[in-house]
């Protein structure tokens, strides 16, 4: 199975903040991943290197099996639409569309022309005048008409009212299945991806909290709910994500391969946003655990 991403030890640092460190992920070719965290997560740092905009400060990036950016044609291979879908206010729908095919050696202008016509936008209107979702709309188009192999997403729908992210989404779950390429779409709300996407990347404190793929991680992390016991008691192999306690009663979050036949134990199943919340919070308070640091 080809890789679209696959990062090792990848770390990039502003000054003395690091933005992303010790991330290692590998993302198989043909899925839709959805990228989460919070505010300052990483998620644009991540993407902006998958993208070669930002070169990293530790470790490496792979996409599509080259370096990022390393010439014309790995170029032509990735898409890519950064945080508020920039465009041209100054030029009209038509002239990015003559732009696109000025630009990009696959440029497909007949799904350029059905999309733009099936979306409703005014080929001579200019893109200042457009709405934040219709320029959203004109900046996915001009990425997947370059006929990209992996296309790459920041917070796209983050300016868009209930309908028009509802829409979006339907519009590039459309693209996927037509052109049958990888997606990495990032975003702060796990309800915006829960649909769409069948990978997940959690990012949180720089750091990757989880990823897998979406079946895969509903199907092995579970809540156990019983009478109160140390976790430390658990058996291998269920490794302890969460735990939380009342005078007589313990509720665990759990990561296991194996069934759970312990019968003192309740199990149920997570969903999504309960898994993505739990690393969240495990994330925010390793944050601010107090550590031993040398200052110089
Ligand atoms: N060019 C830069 N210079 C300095 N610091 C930066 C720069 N870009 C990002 N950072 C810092 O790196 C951290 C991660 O930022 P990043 O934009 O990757 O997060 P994000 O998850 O995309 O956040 P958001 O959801 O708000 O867009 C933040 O603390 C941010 O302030």
């Amino acid at each position: 199975m080809s890789t679209a991403v696959r990062a090792r030890d990848l770390g990039k640092r502003f000054g003395r903040r690091w933005a992303l460190s010790d991330c290692n992920l590998e993302v198989p070719a043909g899925r839709v991943v959805g990228l989460v965290g919070p505010n300052g997560a990483g998620k644009s740092t991540l993407l902006n290197l998958a993208v070669g905009v930002l070169t990293p400060t530790t470790g490496s990036v792979e996409v599509l099996g080259s370096r990022p950016g390393a010439g014309p044609e790995q170029l032509a291979r990735v898409g890519f639409v950064a945080q508020d879908s920039p465009t041209y206010g100054a030029l009209s729908v038509e002239d990015h569309l003559r732009l696109g095919a000025r630009l990009n050696p696959g440029w497909d202008e007949s799904l350029a022309q059905a999309r733009i016509a099936r979306i409703g936008l005014d080929l001579h209107q200019r893109a200042g005048r457009l709405s934040g979702g219709q320029r959203a709309q004109l900046a996915l188009t001009l990425a997947v008409a370059k006929r990209p192999e992996l296309l790459l997403l920041d917070e796209p729908v983050a300016s868009l009212d209930p309908l028009a992210r509802r829409e979006f989404m339907q519009e590039l779950m459309e693209a996927v299945a037509e052109h049958e390429l990888s997606v990495v779409l990032s975003s702060h709300l796990v309800s915006d991806l829960e649909r769409a996407c069948d990978h997940l990347i959690v990012l949180g404190e720089s750091r990757v909290q989880v990823a897998g793929d979406i079946d895969d991680l509903l199907a092995t992390h579970h809540r156990l709910t019983g009478p109160r016991r140390d976790p430390a008691d658990l058996p291998a192999g269920q490794q302890v994500i969460s735990a939380s306690h009342t005078d007589r009663q313990t509720t665990l979050l759990v990561r296991t391969e194996s069934p759970v036949h312990d019968p003192s134990w309740t199990v149920s199943s997570l969903d999504l946003e309960d898994l993505v919340l739990t690393y969240l919070r495990n994330a925010s308070k390793q944050a601010s655990a107090p550590t031993l640091e040398v200052l110089r």
